[in-house]
């Protein structure tokens, strides 16, 4: 271990505190940040999320993976307060978090990100970043926008935007449309948005998708620096080389359950994770023809995408000459 080197140490610390953990389903970890107990979230006779228990280790990274369609999204939809569960609760450093709202839940340290939707995408990279400080205090979304609300704060939170700007590299594009930002550059935007509140706990979901390649290691090396800073991360990610790169240890959802836990190495070759995926992806092996078939598709949604961006691009353009 290298004492001299909190980055080393803090990861040293990590690994240390699941060693000897049992990799069953809720094991009680030595000091967790967020306790979960028997959170229920149905849609109609769909039950999304049934969760038992589950623990998140303070400083660490945690991964949260699972088939499409296993309640991944809707399980951090209902620990931040984004969405009502049916029953079920959960303490966030020992304070009861269920029932509370999710510009509170952030005020308590706990943030997740969310994804640049349309409207945003019109706005600045910087007005971005004040409507994350704006918005996790619980005021008026847009009122934020306006100089003669902010008052005292108004330096300081512009201060603070700047700083991680410069960080995420991002702070040349401080005035350009968000909407006109790279995937990988709207991943760094939505991780320095949440961090405008100084949380504790920072829920990222999906950090990879829809990353270009040469962005992929810088993303990487932000999420392994929020926990070199002591913050504790929690991320859904389908990227499988993202969760073994990072992540200190990963917990499996299947049909809505938590159903395995561990570190990544040994994660992967878990039977009721294999049962997990195959059931979900690999019913049987592709002919190929259809493998060709399900290439075309997906270069044919990729050309729709670009021509999507680009229209959009030019919308929130046209919208602020
Ligand atoms: N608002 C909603 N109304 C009805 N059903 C919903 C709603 N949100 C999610 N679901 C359903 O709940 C289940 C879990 O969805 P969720 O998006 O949480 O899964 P996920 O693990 O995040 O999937 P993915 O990895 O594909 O994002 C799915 O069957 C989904 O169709």
């Amino acid at each position: 271990m290298h004492a001299d080197n909190p980055a080393q140490s803090r990861k040293a610390a990590a690994l240390a505190a699941f060693e000897g953990l049992a990799t069953e389903p809720g094991v009680a970890k030595p000091d967790p940040i967020l306790v979960v107990d028997k959170v229920v979230r149905r849609f109609g006779g769909l039950t999304a999320v049934d969760v038992g228990h589950v623990e998140i280790q303070r400083g660490s990274i945690t991964a949260l993976i699972g088939p499409n369609g296993a309640g991944k999204t809707t399980f951090f939809n209902q620990l931040t307060g984004f969405d009502t569960a049916d029953a079920g609760e959960w303490t966030f450093n020992g304070q009861k978090m269920n029932g509370v709202p999710a510009y509170k839940v952030a005020r308590h340290g706990m943030v997740r990100t969310f994804q640049l939707t349309k409207a945003l995408s019109k706005l600045t990279v910087i007005e971005n970043m004040r409507l994350g400080a704006q918005k996790q205090r619980g005021e008026n979304f847009f009122a934020g926008l306006i100089p003669g609300l902010w008052r005292g704060e108004e330096a300081a939170i512009t201060q603070r935007a700047e700083d991680l700007l410069t960080r995420f590299k991002l702070i040349a594009k401080k005035d350009d449309f968000a909407g006109s930002l790279s995937g990988g550059q709207r991943k760094l935007l939505e991780m320095a948005r949440a961090l405008m509140v100084q949380p504790e706990l920072v829920m990222l979901d999906e950090p990879m998708a829809g990353v270009n390649p040469a962005l992929t290691q810088s993303l990487l090396g932000h999420v392994k620096n929020l926990r070199e800073e002591g913050m504790t991360v929690l991320f859904v990610e389908h990227d499988m080389d993202m969760v073994r790169d990072i992540s200190d240890w990963v917990i499996v959802m299947a049909q809505g359950a938590v159903i395995a836990e561990g570190p990544p190495h040994s994660i992967m070759s878990d039977a009721r994770v294999i049962d997990a995926y195959l059931g979900a992806h690999h019913d049987a092996p592709l002919s190929a023809e259809e493998e060709q078939q399900q290439l075309e598709e997906a270069e044919a949604e990729l050309a729709a995408e670009a021509d999507a961006d680009g229209d959009s691009t030019k919308e929130a353009g046209n919208e602020r000459v």
